[in-house]
């Protein structure tokens, strides 16, 4: 039996648009379009399923199929759209199939109804039953066509309902975040109307002065009176600054005063976002952050280097931080004012590098300088040492450095340490050693006490009548040598050894005595030249062939011998002394490890 679907479809159009309009769900909406449909035919039953990705179809939207045919449906695979065209149901194989199903439920399929979607495509399919085997008119199955339009227009609608919710949803959760990240960061934002000169302060930048959200107000010129007077240039310039294109943000700290008339720092940044249509700007942004608390610790740190700078430059003497890098680069990483005085130079000076240190140590003590400190390096050692300098002002100079090393991560050695004058204390020192009649090292006579030795001899020799006495001068040859290569700590083991030599061979009646760094000197009472050459090809034998054992080294030396005596007519003792040293000097020059006599 037929039905004028035509009049029909108008008023199921009009009821489901009201249903969109009223923002009704999906399902519901569905549901009363397929309602209108059937009411209009008893024997219809109207049935909306989805396509799903997995190629089957899902139940959307029914009232009255039964549900156990409904779950049979629902596993059913469909192939392709085409196949949901109405009209060739009869050829396509799901149909056929679903038709069978039908009669096993007491109905009748009557037709199908592709739901388009977009240009191409379908969101599913409404299908059309009868309870009653018949005819599908041609005004049925516009109706059935009709009712899968407005359902596909629902459809579309709800799912752009959908996604609107879930940007709106995203867009709040941002906000929140954003606003959670401001309100964290102590920081407000304010809005300016560059034309206007009108300022919006959000509440958190109200807050952070202690104003409530309405106690502000948006004029510009208001915003000046609440910069601290002194920094109001600097915060006025900067802005002018980013108008006139010289920065490409506003950036100044400042101090602004809050509600309780205190003051606080803050940084304000900003930035033109809009000009008008003439290109001039029109509005800014920005936020203004408190840093009151940054400030305040920013200065008890600098406090705290001005502390320990004046401290250390207070302490008389050099105080110093002395970096060596692995790859051997070394600099003084801090040094007091005090190397003003010290080295006559700036830290500047050796910021870098400390050439300009190392050509102020005196020659004769760099080897010392540099041993001592290689040796603090590697055994991570405390670094002591007692230097001399060659200053351009003060001259001559002693000099006393005290250390400590340590290893850092990336394999430098950092000392820290001070360095101070002892010039006095060594001159002192080196006074009192004059009294003194044994040499420090060698623990034989000092120059002093020899010279003093060979005087008494002297007199003895022009008292008494035939008495005699032999003077020798020794040498131990290439010593610098000794120490370039081994060391200086090595060059003393020698300088000790040989003295040891040297007081073994004399008797109670002769002197030995060490008169300069490598240089002894001999008085052998009751000798002449034999005795006296008999004991110096001794010593020499005695030096040449037993080595100074350092470590794992033998350090072998020779020794070059002047010989003379003294004359009853010697004015003084250094006459027999000169002849024995220009013996000496023959020795040296013919070749070393020789025995040369004077032939006055
Ligand atoms: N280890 C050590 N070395 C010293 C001491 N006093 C002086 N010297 C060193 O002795 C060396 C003497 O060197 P030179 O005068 O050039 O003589 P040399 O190398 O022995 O050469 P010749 O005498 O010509 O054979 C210098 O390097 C001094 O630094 C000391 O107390 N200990």
């Amino acid at each position: 039996m037929d039905f004028d679907f035509s009049h029909h479809s108008l008023t199921t159009d009009n009821l489901t648009l009201a249903h969109l309009a009223r923002g009704a769900p999906l399902v519901q909406t569905l549901i009363s379009l397929i309602n209108e449909v059937e009411v209009k035919n008893h024997e219809l039953i109207l049935s909306l399923f989805l396509s799903e990705e997995n190629h089957c179809l899902r139940l959307l939207a029914t009232s009255n199929l039964p549900p156990a045919y409904c779950s049979a449906i629902n596993q059913m695979i469909v192939d392709g759209a085409q196949q949901f065209s109405g009209r060739d149901m009869e050829a396509s194989g799901f149909f056929s199939s679903l038709r069978d199903m039908a009669k096993t439920y007491g109905l009748h399929v009557a037709s199908s109804a592709p739901i388009p979607y977009c240009m191409h495509g379908t969101h599913g399919l409404f299908i059309a039953h009868f309870r009653q085997a018949q005819h599908t008119s041609d005004a049925c199955q516009q109706a059935i066509n009709n009712a899968a339009v407005l359902a596909s227009i629902a459809i579309a609608h709800h799912d752009a309902e959908a996604r609107i919710r879930k940007a709106e949803d995203a867009l709040r959760n941002n906000e929140t975040i954003m606003a959670l990240a401001i309100d964290g960061s102590q920081t407000g934002i304010w809005d300016r109307n560059i034309q206007t000169n009108q300022i919006n302060y959000s509440n958190g930048w109200k807050a952070m002065l202690g104003y409530s959200p309405h106690e502000i107000s948006s004029h510009l010129e208001e915003s000046y009176t609440r910069i601290h007077p002194d920094d109001l240039a600097s915060v006025k310039a900067a802005m002018q600054a980013h108008f006139d294109h010289k920065t490409d943000s506003y950036v100044v700290e400042h101090r602004i005063r809050c509600k309780d008339g205190s003051y606080k720092w803050i940084s304000s940044r900003g930035k033109i976002v809009q000009h008008d249509a003439s290109g001039r700007p029109s509005r800014m942004v920005g936020t203004t952050t408190d840093i009151t608390a940054i400030r305040a610790l920013s200065e008890e740190l600098q406090q705290n280097v001005k502390l320990i700078t004046s401290l250390t430059n207070e302490v008389p003497g050099l105080v110093y931080q002395y970096t060596l890098k692995p790859n051997g680069d070394a600099f003084f990483s801090y040094a007091s004012e005090g190397i003003r005085d010290i080295y006559e130079i700036e830290a500047e000076q050796v910021a870098e590098n400390i050439d300009a240190i190392i050509q102020l140590i005196h020659p004769e003590d760099l080897p010392r300088y540099q041993d001592s400190l290689r040796a603090s390096a590697i055994n991570l050692a405390p670094w002591h040492l007692e230097y001399r300098v060659v200053l351009p002002r003060q001259g001559l100079r002693w000099r006393q450095v005290d250390a400590r090393p340590r290893k850092l991560a990336d394999g430098s050695i950092l000392w820290h340490g001070f360095i101070t004058n002892i010039t006095e204390r060594k001159r002192i020192e080196i006074e009192l050693e004059g009294f003194a009649t044994i040499d420090f090292l060698t623990q034989i006579p000092n120059r002093r006490y020899f010279l003093a030795r060979m005087g008494e001899e002297l007199a003895r020799i022009q008292r008494v009548a035939h008495a005699r006495a032999a003077v020798l001068m020794c040498d131990l040859d290439h010593f610098k040598d000794v120490n370039d290569r081994h060391g200086h700590a090595a060059g003393d083991l020698v300088l000790k050894h040989f003295a040891v030599i040297l007081r073994n061979a004399t008797r109670k009646i002769d002197t030995a005595g060490r008169v300069g760094g490598e240089e002894f000197a001999v008085v052998l009472a009751d000798a002449g030249i034999a005795e006296a050459r008999i004991f110096a090809e001794r010593i020499a034998h005695q030096i040449a062939t037993t080595p100074v054992l350092v470590g794992d080294l033998s350090i072998y030396v020779t020794v070059s011998i002047g010989i003379s005596v003294m004359h009853a007519n010697d004015v003084n003792t250094d006459a027999a002394l000169s002849r024995s040293d220009s013996a000496l000097y023959m020795a040296k020059d013919m070749g070393r490890n020789r025995i040369e006599v004077s032939d006055v």
